[in-house]
């Protein structure tokens, strides 16, 4: 079996509610799960079991409040989040995380296109002129240019800062955005919330494709008809609580 892309052992989270005394909040105890190349691992759970915490823990938005978050990058061995340096997690983010939530960060002024291509761009790149670096730039705007169409954004928006955008279009830009780089590691957070039949259609087809070629996938779906479709196996959160 090849080694897992995600692995979390005894992993636990709790926060702690300073304008509430300090009250401890414990969301997720003894989280023990792997995510493999080729599958597709949804999380089920009622609201606020700790879903998006769990995925958060795994980009390494959230430090874990003990145990071992570890993200195995193609070149090399697992590196664990919860000990990684910040420039590690960077790399790790650029190079072997995907991760898609609900909600575009918008970069001002930057046109769509530019959104989605400078996930291709070699790091510096943005920085450098000279023919290499415009050649690789204008081939990264040609894919840019085949995911925004694919995912239905009308060419006349692509040279516009998606600031202004619907909140569909936005979450369209955000997953070509996080998927045009064939990470081997996707993090998923309710892709498909605000999408049309359609574009949700596209986005179950880009997950298959993903998990097809190998990709590993671990993501939350609000629509259990998503989640039926791209699902190869599911994990309840709800088994992640302490014993009361
Ligand atoms: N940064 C934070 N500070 C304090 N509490 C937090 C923080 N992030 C999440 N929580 C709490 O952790 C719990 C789990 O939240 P989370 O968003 O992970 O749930 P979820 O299962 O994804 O819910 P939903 O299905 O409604 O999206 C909630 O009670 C939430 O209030």
């Amino acid at each position: 079996m090849p080694p897992a892309l995600l692995q979390l052992e005894g992993v636990s989270k709790h926060f702690t509610l300073h304008h509430q005394g300090d009250t401890e909040l414990a969301v997720l105890d003894g989280v023990d799960l792997q995510v493999f190349p080729g599958e597709c691992v949804v999380l089920d759970g009622p609201s606020g079991m700790g879903k998006s915490t769990l995925l958060k823990l795994a980009y390494g938005n959230y430090r874990a409040s003990a145990g071992h978050v570890r993200v195995c990058p193609p070149a090399g061995g697992p590196i664990d989040l919860t000990q990684a340096a910040p420039r590690a997690v960077a790399a790790l983010r650029r190079e072997t995380i995907g991760y898609v939530s609900q909600f575009l960060r918008v970069i001002p002024r930057v046109p769509a296109l530019d959104v989605v291509a400078q996930a291709l761009w070699a790091p510096g790149d943005d920085a450098q002129a000279g023919a290499h670096a415009d050649a690789s730039q204008a081939a990264a705007r040609e894919e840019a240019g085949a995911w925004l169409a694919r995912l239905r954004i009308p060419p006349e928006l692509w040279a516009l800062p998606p600031a202004t955008f619907s909140g569909g279009e936005q979450q369209r830009v955000n997953i070509a955005r996080s998927l045009i780089r064939p990470r081997p590691l996707l993090l998923l957070d309710e892709p498909t919330a605000s999408l049309d039949a359609a574009n949700t259609q596209t986005v179950v087809a880009l997950i298959r494709e993903a998990v097809a070629r190998g990709a590993g996938v671990l993501g939350v779906f609000h629509d259990p008809a998503v989640s039926a479709a791209v699902a190869t196996r599911r994990v309840n959160v709800a088994s992640f609580k302490r014993a009361a």
